[in-house]
This record gives structure tokens, sequence and C-alpha cells, in this order.
């Protein structure tokens, strides 16, 4: 990346600041001592190297690029001064011009990676606000290319929604995963045989829709086509309602993204 570029994350001591920060230094998008990492309580004791503070300013000042990644509620009490710099937010719910006016910068970009950005495969959607510029743009994408796959959305309301579907997304497979468990093991199958199953059986299903690299519905499509137990099952998943299951969580994830947001 840029030379000079330093990486500052605000709550860089929690999950997902770990694992951005573990992702910004494998990808080597910055060199240790480039990267800043902020904590409230315990101080994050697998960064060895880089440098650590409870200054949040301290940190903002000695930053190029500030990642706000604590909790909403915990964000208005975060008084930092970004002085015209590169803001990226990770946070739900808080909104572009909330950032800008919080932290004293027309550069913001509001993003959502996902908690597979632990294993470098998070889907990042983000929106940038007029103040950002192709600089900007291109050491945002580079940040969020060192954790998965991102793309630029227009509207922010796509952030709210998007915060729902692939930002909550990672947790959906796996209530999936264990419904299945549950039915398996109900089913007398011993507890290591049906976690061996069904762990495989998402891994494929994922590398499949990897691989197929189309819609997930052309997918669910080509095994109703055989006529077979799966179709069976697909057909009685969305005759109890499947469907509607998916499209009322996601509303609700939603609904919860811009409720966030309601901070004062
Ligand atoms: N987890 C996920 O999958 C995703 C999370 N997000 C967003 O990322 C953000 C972080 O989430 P997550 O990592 O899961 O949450 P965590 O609770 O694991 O991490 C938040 C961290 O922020 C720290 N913190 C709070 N206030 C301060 C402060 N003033 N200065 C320094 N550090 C502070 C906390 O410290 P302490 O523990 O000491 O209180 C904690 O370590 C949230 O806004 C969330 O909406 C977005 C997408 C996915
Ligand atoms: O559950 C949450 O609030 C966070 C934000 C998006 C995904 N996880």
């Amino acid at each position: 990346m840029q030379d000079s570029i330093r990486i500052g994350v605000i709550g860089g001591g929690g999950w997902l600041g770990k694992a951005l920060a573990s992702a910004i230094l494998n990808k080597d998008v910055v060199e240790h001592e480039a990267l800043t990492l902020s904590y409230r309580h315990e101080r994050p004791a697998s960064f060895p190297n880089v440098p650590c503070t409870q200054d949040n300013q301290e940190l903002a000042d000695r930053s190029d690029v500030i990642i706000v990644s604590v909790r909403p509620a915990d964000w208005p009490s975060l008084l930092v001064d970004a002085h015209g710099k590169l803001v990226i937010s990770v946070m739900a719910g808080i909104r572009l011009h909330q950032l800008a006016a919080h932290h004293q910068t027309s550069r913001v970009v509001r993003a959502i990676p996902n908690a597979a950005a632990e294993v470098g495969r998070s889907y990042t959607p983000w929106i940038a606000s007029g103040g950002v510029d192709e600089t900007d743009r291109s050491i945002a994408r580079r940040i969020f290319h060192a954790f998965g796959v991102e793309d630029e959305v227009i509207g922010e309301s796509d952030i709210d929604y998007l915060t729902g579907l692939s930002g909550s997304g990672p947790a959906f497979p796996a209530l999936f995963a264990a419904a299945m468990m549950k039915d398996a093991v109900d089913h007398g199958l011993p507890i290591d045989i049906a976690r061996r199953a069904v762990n495989t059986v998402l891994i494929g299903s994922g590398a499949l829709l990897e691989h197929r690299d189309e819609c997930p519905n052309n997918v669910v499509n080509s095994f109703l086509n055989y006529r077979g137990t799966t179709a069976a099952a697909i057909e009685a998943m969305r005759a109890f309602g499947l469907e509607s299951a998916v499209s009322e969580g996601l509303s609700a994830a939603s609904k919860k993204s811009v409720s966030m947001g309601d901070v004062s």
C-alpha cells in the first residue's frame, strides 16, 4: 500500500477489531509499527509488536485512517477528533452524517463486514460520504480486500438492509446447520457423526456455490428437477414457511440496524 499510510483500529481488542487487524497485517496492508490498536480494558495480547493505547485521540493523531469498531452503544461517548482524516466505521446503524459530525471530518466510509472476516472470507458492502475521493476509495478497498470481498453501494438504506443479509449472514447457515444437527441427534445419530455430517455438508455447499458461481436459486432448481429425496425435502421446508421465516428474519435485522443508529 502507500508507503506512508498509518491505520488505527478503535476497539482493536474486540472480536471484529482483532479480525480486521490480523487481516490487515497478514495481507501486508501496513507494517506492524504503522498500525495502532486501542482498547478499553484489556490490551489485545495477540499483537505483541503493534502499538496499543487506551487513548483514542492519541490513536487518531498518529493514524491516517481510523477504523471505528466499538459497539454502537459505546460510540456516542467516544470523543475523537479525526480532524479531516479518513474514518471507516464498521459499526451497525451509525449513519454517515452522524460519523462526519461526531469525528469532525467529511471523509467517512460506512462499512459492514461480517464474522467471516476472521477467516478472510467477509462480504463487506460500504458507502462513502461526499468528501471521500478516489484515493480514499482505493485505500478503503485495499483494507476490505484484506479480509474478503467488497462492494460499494449507492444508498445508505442498502447498508441497513445488508447489515442483516450479509453482516449477520454467517449466522444463518449456522442456524440451519444447528437445526439439522438437532434433528440428527433427535433421530439417534451419535453426536460426532452428526457434527461431521452437518459441518461437511455446510462447507461443501459453500464450495459448490462458489464453484458454480450462479444464483442460488439455479442450484436449488437443479435439485428440484431431479425429483428425488432432495426435492421432497425442499418442498416440505418451503411448505412449512422457510422463505417467509428468512424474510421476517432479515427484516428484523434491518430494523434493528436502523434503531441502533438512533443514538444521541
Ligand atoms: N461481530 C460481527 O460479526 C460484526 C460486528 N460489526 C460491528 O463491529 C463493531 C464491533 O463489534 P464486535 O467486535 O463484535 O464487538 P466487541 O464487543 O467484541 O468489541 C468491541 C470492542 O470495543 C471496545 N471498546 C469499547 N469502547 C471503547 C473505547 N472507548 N476505546 C477503546 N475500545 C473500546 C471494547 O472493549 P471492552 O471489551 O474492554 O469493553 C471491545 O473490545 C460493532 O459496532 C458491530 O456492530 C459489524 C459487522 C459484523
Ligand atoms: O449482531 C450485530 O449487531 C453485529 C452487526 C452486524 C453483525 N453483527
